[in-house]
């Protein structure tokens, strides 16, 4: 399995760590630190030194109870920040992204993945990306990030993503997007309570059926803040916790914090695969 974008090919035979560059002044872990171009430039050489093959540059803090920001303000953080990556790395750049000004500015820009956590559901996002002919990752999420986690609840959360995933896998057909282009995410974290979070993880093999790439994000998440009883910046051993156990059940792409960290992880699960066959 792989993917293509630009001239660039990206190998997901084995598992691929994508390092997050949040350029938002209240992401939840590291907001603020890199909100200064120099900076962001810093922290992607950093984790690209450490073995992140694709970098997440987000503008937009995702966290729950997230301010709104403009268009406009968007644009200013996270372009400058595409062009001055994809000028200086080999590294895949995805963009965390819903609004389709963004989407289409950030293809141009040197882009090779569009990253939405809303799947293309705000107007307009759905032609952008497609004109972009990017691969895009469509994240499963319920509710909105200011309300999503204030009761979530499911039948069955397992089959109800998967139920997500195939609506939004027709749409962007219709589109003119094609499966080949798409990747899933069961959106960790995003309107999912402890157990839903650790029964999709659990499950996770239920979703290979697509035969389309998984990407799953847990870094530092409450899924492990709620059982350590740690803030963010202790949650480094339980991220890369659930990283192995992603990896090891065939997920495609780690988007975490703490790049090192799971960069060692997975060439010990890579090790471990490898004597499956
Ligand atoms: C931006 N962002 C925050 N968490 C995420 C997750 O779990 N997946 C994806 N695709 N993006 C995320």
């Amino acid at each position: 399995m792989k993917l293509v974008a630009h001239d660039a090919i990206l190998d997901l035979t084995h598992p691929q760590v994508m390092g997050i560059l949040n350029v938002t002044p209240d992401s939840f872990s590291d907001g603020g630190k890199y909100t200064a171009l120099d900076e962001a430039i810093r922290h992607a050489q950093e984790m690209v030194n450490a073995g992140a093959t694709l970098i997440d540059i987000g503008g937009e803090s995702t966290r729950p109870g997230a301010a709104d920001v403009s268009v406009q303000e968007e644009l200013d953080r996270v372009i400058p920040v595409v062009e001055a990556l994809a000028a200086r790395f080999d590294a895949w750049l995805s963009v965390d992204t819903s609004k389709p000004e963004v989407i289409s500015a950030a293809a141009q820009a040197g882009a090779h993945l569009i990253n939405d956590i809303r799947s293309l559901q705000e107007p307009g996002a759905l032609e952008a990306a497609a004109a972009t002919g990017l691969p895009i990752c469509l994240m499963h999420m319920q509710g909105q990030p200011k309300t999503m986690q204030h009761n979530p609840h499911y039948d069955d959360v397992v089959a109800e993503v998967n139920a997500y995933f195939q609506q939004q896998i027709v749409r962007c057909a219709e589109a003119g997007i094609e499966k080949e282009r798409l990747l899933l995410d069961p959106g960790f974290g995003f309107g999912k309570n402890l157990s839903h979070n650790y029964r999709l993880l659990a499950h996770l093999p239920e979703l290979h059926h697509f035969g389309l790439p998984l990407l799953v994000g847990m870094s530092r998440k409450s899924m492990v803040g709620q059982l350590l009883n740690v803030p963010p910046l202790q949650r480094v051993h339980g991220s890369v916790a659930c990283a192995v156990i992603a990896a090891m059940q065939g997920a495609h792409i780690i988007r975490v914090h703490d790049v090192k960290a799971t960069v060692d992880a997975m060439r010990v699960v890579e090790a471990t695969l490898a004597e499956k066959e």
